[in-house]
């Protein structure tokens, strides 16, 4: 597709650096950040992933998109260490990823946000803020959270932070509790925590979904930012109006595989990805099966953020006598 002569410069070099890729499957990119191998994750008898290859290209922005129970979720929480695969290997700048644990991941440049918002409802917007720095360095965080230990480390954190709220036009709200914030206010909190460390990559599990419009404008902007910047950008995401606005490049995933990838405008006329979507049933209800997972996850990550403030808000057990994750 030739380049949109008004659009700003890092989209025209990301798209420019992929206009000569083949829309296939598995394709070599020029300059991949990431790299998957023969990944592949199974539940049960279910295969969730399994992908044969695929390369990510550095400082562009890759959609993922899929029907529901793609293995898009699934392939994010591998590629950052927060579950474990059957099978495979992958690289970020060719150093191998499998076997980190997501806070050695997040330190090498990789980070990622969930579906459903991570913030820490009692706890403040700069707290969330100097946890997120702490939680993806692998560094104590009971420390940044107790007045008087001020180190150089903590005050440059805070600043930081600061800085990083301001951008997200959060800075009046950094004494509130996160819990205070709306749904989109939180989707915003949580990309700004993950920039904290930061990232060279950055992985958005849905960041548009439940926002209003007008955050949608705003987080649409923050998500071009990133590439602005420099990052590599991948996102999961359903509405295909976003999908299109912002992507360079588009992964799209059924039964675990990828089954096409192409930029923007190849996905629609794309057989495999038309009969995925239309055998997918992807508007049809949950199952019974799926709202019961779907329910029992919910309730694990609000029973481990309430475990994790009450030992934050109450705990003065020195943070190296706690376990690692
Ligand atoms: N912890 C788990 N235990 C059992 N099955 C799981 C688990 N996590 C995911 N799955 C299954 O793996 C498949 C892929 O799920 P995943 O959440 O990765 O899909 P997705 O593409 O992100 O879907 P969505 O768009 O609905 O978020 C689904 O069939 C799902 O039911």
């Amino acid at each position: 597709m030739p380049a949109d002569p008004r659009s700003p410069e890092p989209q025209r070099l990301a798209r420019a650096a992929l206009r000569d890729v083949a829309w296939e499957v598995g394709v070599a990119k020029p300059d991949p950040a990431i790299v998957v191998d023969g990944v592949t994750r199974t539940f049960g008898g279910l295969t969730a992933v399994a992908v044969d290859h695929l390369e990510i290209q550095r400082g562009g922005i890759t959609g993922l998109i899929g029907p529901n129970g793609a293995g898009k979720t699934t392939l994010f929480n591998l590629l950052t260490g927060f579950d474990q695969p059957n099978a495979g290997s992958w690289t970020f700048d060719g150093r191998p990823l499998g076997k980190l644990a997501p806070h050695r991941v997040a330190r090498l440049g990789v980070v990622r946000t969930f579906q459903l918002t991570k913030a820490l409802a009692r706890l403040t917007v700069l707290q969330n803020m100097l946890l997120g720095a702490q939680d993806q360095r692998g560094e104590s965080f009971f420390r940044a959270l107790v007045p008087g230990i001020w180190r150089q480390q903590e005050k440059e954190n805070t600043e930081k932070a600061m800085d990083l709220l301001a951008r997200f036009k959060l800075d009046s709200k950094k004494d509130d509790f996160a819990g205070t914030l709306s749904g989109g206010q939180r989707k915003l909190l949580e990309m700004a925590r993950a920039l904290m460390s930061d990232p060279q990559v950055v992985m958005l599990d849905e960041p548009m979904a439940g926002v209003n419009p007008a955050l949608t404008q705003s987080l649409l902007g923050h998500v071009k930012d990133l590439r602005e910047q420099g990052m590599t950008v991948i996102f999961v995401e359903h509405d295909m109006d976003v999908v299109r606005d912002i992507s360079d490049w588009v992964v799209v995933m059924a039964s675990g595989r990828v089954i096409a990838e192409g930029p923007p405008e190849s996905i629609s006329q794309n057989q495999a990805v038309v009969d995925a979507y239309l055998g997918a049933h992807h508007d049809a209800p949950l199952t019974v099966e799926e709202e019961d997972r779907v329910l029992a996850q919910a309730e694990r990550e609000i029973a481990r953020e309430e475990h994790v403030e009450g030992e934050v808000l109450s705990s003065d057990v020195p943070p190296q006598e706690r376990t690692d994750r």
